[in-house]
């Protein structure tokens, strides 16, 4: 039976360390602050936006939500991104995502201040996480990364699949992986030999919102299991994979919840810290 990647119990630790440097900041006059937009009334946003603010207080940061309402037009949103923007004292904005459909997602998340961009979605930010100096990643990938290297579990030289290809998560973690001397390889909708795929893989992660998409006989022994998914099965918080049955063939495997989730979470804090320092001139 493979060991739990516990994600939770990282965040925690990492969490206090954080804490203390936001407590630092704070004896030179510097509290991190930062805005998250969610535009209409989406229940899973509402319930991440909360989370997120239960973390930031705890962390000592300030996070102002801005809920707007569903039919929020476009200026409107674009209109509250550059007033926050050209405030000197919010270091970081997001936009929480999905938004609306009457919303340009991509046209807000461009109009983000590169240098406030907590998500790392801006296009600068995507662009410099493909090359080789990067300041702010995507939260999950980067909370993925520091699982994998927590537990010592190598990238280097690794086969790597990536299941999903969003901006927010796919493909920022291909990069990161890449980056680390993986091999990897993304798959998709429209990918036809998955299961081909993930049965030579050292190591798979799942990001597609697909419940049981990840089964037993597409593991093979001794796999390292990574699931990002969040889905609800029959009144339950699941993931994609198939956790019962996969557990037993992977050597080592993140629960749901317990175990992304809450790195997301807290790489987001990382983020407004690390940009509220470089905003104050600091390492
Ligand atoms: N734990 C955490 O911290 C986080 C969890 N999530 C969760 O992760 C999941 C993915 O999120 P996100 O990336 O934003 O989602 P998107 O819907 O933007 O992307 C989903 C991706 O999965 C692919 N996909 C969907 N179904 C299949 C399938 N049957 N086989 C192969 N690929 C498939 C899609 O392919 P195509 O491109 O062809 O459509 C797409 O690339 C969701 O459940 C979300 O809630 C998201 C962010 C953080
Ligand atoms: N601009 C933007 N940035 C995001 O980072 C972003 C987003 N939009 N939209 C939605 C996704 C999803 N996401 C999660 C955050 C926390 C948990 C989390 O804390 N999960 C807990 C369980 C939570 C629960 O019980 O529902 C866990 O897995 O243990 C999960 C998923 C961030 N996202």
């Amino acid at each position: 039976m493979g060991k739990i990647l516990d994600g939770k119990a990282l965040a925690n630790l990492l969490g206090e360390n954080l804490k203390k440097k936001v407590k630092n900041l704070k004896a030179e006059g510097i509290t991190p602050h930062f805005c998250v937009i969610n535009i209409g009334d989406d229940p899973a946003s509402k319930i991440y936006v909360r989370t997120k603010k239960r973390r930031a207080e705890k962390m000592g940061i300030i996070q102002d939500i801005y809920q707007m309402p569903a039919d929020t037009k476009q200026q409107e949103a674009l209109d509250l991104i550059d007033k926050l923007n050209a405030n000197p004292n919010i270091n970081g904005v997001m936009v929480q995502l999905p938004a609306p459909e009457q919303i340009d997602a991509d046209e807000l998340l461009e109009r983000i201040d590169p240098n406030k961009d907590v998500d790392g979605l801006t296009p600068a930010n995507i662009g410099r996480l493909w090359m080789e100096d990067h300041f702010i990643e995507p939260a999950t990938a980067e909370g993925i990364i520091a699982l994998l290297k927590h537990y010592e579990i190598p990238l280097k030289g690794k086969d790597v699949v990536v299941i999903g290809r969003s901006n927010i998560v796919g493909k920022p973690l291909a990069a990161l992986m890449l980056e680390q001397n993986a091999t990897v390889t993304i798959a998709h909708s429209e990918t036809t030999n998955l299961a081909e795929l993930t049965k030579r893989a050292d190591i798979i992660v799942s990001a597609t919102g697909e419940a049981l998409l990840v089964k037993a006989d597409m593991v093979k022994d001794g796999a390292v299991v990574v699931d990002v998914g969040i889905n609800h099965l029959n009144g339950k918080l699941v993931g994609d994979v198939d956790f019962d049955a996969v557990k037993e063939k992977a050597s080592y495997i993140t629960p749901v919840p317990g175990g992304v989730g809450p790195l997301t979470v807290q790489f987001l804090m990382e983020a407004v810290v690390k940009l509220t320092r470089r905003q104050n001139g600091r390492k």
